[in-house]
């Protein structure tokens, strides 16, 4: 049980709209979670909260821990933002607006053919389209949904548009959900944040959490300056921090801090857990030294489980590399195709997936996810049935399995493109792991991307290599220093540094192998030099 500090307790009591900056390990998932349950309190069976998570998997572990505080969510959405268009706003209200279709797809922009690509292209630009929602009739997206398709790249424009234009679903959501909370409020986009001013607009409480500097994936269109303009004096949203890292040693939290402001006050520590080494070699020899470690490691700092111990990559490709390389049983994890193709048969493959792999995993936990809650008996016994047949099917008849369970949960059909990516799950183990429980005697191996909200005892942190980590651009006949994104770069290492618990060890080599498998002399990244962390690591 947490005892709560004072500035936890203030954000957890404030009853209105609100904005709270969280740093790594402050508590933000603990802070949310009594929120919502208080919030639970005073709503009626039929209504609920919108609680919107980054990933499938941050959001299973938030719904986990409110069920695990208040055994009844009543009627509260727990997913992805993306989740929450198609199955509160799409699917529930379009076809109030252009009448219903049978057996809707989602398809993408690029498999459509060009004439109607052309058409479409407006919609990209979709500060113009939204500032000017009252003129625009969506024709062209209109004509390809009474065909049965809905573009995926466009589903949050389409989501606004409904919310604008349909009164029924803005009635239908102030009166079902008494509040809304939106973690990673920092890598938020242009549209979720329209949606969450919307909701707030018309009374529904608005909760963003986010960090500024764990914003990290603004090549995906994401940016935090959402998060700062809720920051603003004048944005309605009264402002709360949590500022205290209950997760990370003192000295790791000194080091992280000072990573970002080189003059910012130290906490007291009488212990240095940042470790650095350069190895004389390429990967090839910091995997080894890796191995050679691992049983250090693990009697210096108390760790029993392996699972306890991550490394941290820059790119897939490098996770690639050192999973052929480290001979520690380690679990490597690498982005799938049904991550990259979105939609909801997509989302309900990748549930179905864990199902069949993960026995933890129950047939009710995706009934649950279902946006259409079934009460009839015999409905709910067939449902259990198909997804049962899921995990006992034969491998011969997996996929039509998967087919019969999706068709019968949410009446849609697989693309050609939707078997290819399973069947690229099933046949490359890295991408398989998404879905396996984990085995505690195996190390994590993940890029620092997938790394974000995770915890663990010790983190091996590679890829501090100039070119690599700040990533650099190649210009032609130039020496100077050009770095893509810089501070997004350095958000992604301060994420790696304070993913650990006990420890972290800063890695770099003399040489590296580049991703054509080339070796190259490798020199350390800038963030080796920072000034602010001068003397706040040990060499090893
Ligand atoms: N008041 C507290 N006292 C002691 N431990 C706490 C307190 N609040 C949170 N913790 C612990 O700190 C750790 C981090 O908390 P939590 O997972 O909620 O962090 P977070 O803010 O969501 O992290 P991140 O944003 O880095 O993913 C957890 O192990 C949690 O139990």
């Amino acid at each position: 049980m947490i005892e709560f500090t004072h500035e936890q307790r203030l954000a957890i009591d404030y009853p209105s709209s609100m904005v709270l900056t969280a740093c790594p390990g402050s508590g933000k998932t603990a802070v949310i979670v009594e929120k919502i349950v208080l919030d639970l309190a005073s709503c009626k069976e039929f209504q609920g909260v919108i609680a919107i998570s980054y990933t499938n998997k941050a959001s299973d572990e938030l719904k986990r821990r409110c069920l695990k505080a208040l055994p009844d969510s009543k009627s509260s959405f727990f997913g992805t933002i993306d989740k929450f268009y198609l199955t509160e706003i799409i699917y529930q209200f379009l076809n109030h607006l252009w009448g219903g279709v049978n057996n809707l797809q989602v398809v993408r922009f690029n498999d459509l053919d060009s004439v109607v690509k052309d058409s479409l292209s407006v919609f990209f630009n979709a500060e113009y389209v939204c500032e000017n929602i009252d003129v625009f009739d969506f024709k062209e997206i209109k004509n390809l949904y009474a065909k049965g398709f809905l573009v995926l790249e466009f589903i949050p424009l389409l989501a606004y548009f409904i919310l604008c234009k349909s009164l029924a679903c803005r009635r239908y959501i102030s009166k079902k959900y008494n509040s809304m909370y939106i973690d990673e409020y920092q890598d938020a986009g242009f549209i979720q944040h329209l949606i969450f001013l919307k909701l707030f607009g018309f009374g529904v409480k608005t909760v963003a959490v986010g960090d500024i500097d764990q914003s990290i994936f603004l090549y995906a269109g994401k940016s935090s300056k959402y998060l700062m303009s809720l920051l603003d004096d004048d944005s309605g949203f009264k402002p709360f921090e949590i500022t205290i890292n209950h997760r990370s040693h003192s000295s790791i939290v000194n080091y992280a801090s000072r990573m970002l402001s080189e003059n910012c006050e130290l906490l007291v520590t009488d212990d240095t857990q940042v470790y650095r080494t350069t190895i004389n070699g390429s990967q090839q020899e910091v995997a080894k030294w890796i191995d050679d470690n691992i049983n250090n490691v693990k009697q210096t700092f108390g760790i029993s489980k392996e699972r306890e111990i991550a490394i941290l990559a820059a790119t897939n490709s490098s996770v690639l590399l050192m999973s052929g390389l480290v001979r520690t049983k380690l679990r490597a994890y690498i982005d799938d195709d049904l991550s990259k193709l979105g939609g909801d048969v997509s989302l309900l493959i990748k549930e179905l997936l864990s199902y069949r792999f993960n026995v933890l995993v129950t047939a009710q936990e995706i009934i649950d996810g279902l946006s259409i809650k079934v009460v009839e008996r015999n409905a709910l016994r067939e449902m259990r049935n198909v997804i049962k047949y899921v995990r006992k099917a034969d491998d011969s008849n997996f996929i039509p399995a998967l087919r019969q369970a999706v068709n019968l949960l949410i009446n849609k059909d697989f693309s050609a493109q939707h078997i290819d990516a399973v069947n690229a799950v099933l046949q490359n183990k890295m991408m398989l792991n998404n879905y396996l429980p984990v085995g505690d005697d195996e190390l994590q191996l993940m890029t620092l991307h997938k790394s974000k909200g995770l915890e663990f005892d010790f983190v091996f942190h590679l890829d501090l290599y100039d070119w690599i980590l700040p990533r650099r651009e190649f210009i032609e006949g130039s020496f100077d220093l050009v770095f893509s994104n810089y501070e997004q770069c350095l958000n992604l290492h301060y994420v790696g540094v304070t993913r650990a618990k006990k420890a972290v060890a800063l890695i770099n080599s003399t040489e590296r192998l580049n991703y054509q498998h080339e070796l190259k002399r490798a020199k350390p990244s800038q963030f080796l030099s920072l000034r602010g962390v001068e003397g706040l690591y040990r060499n090893i």
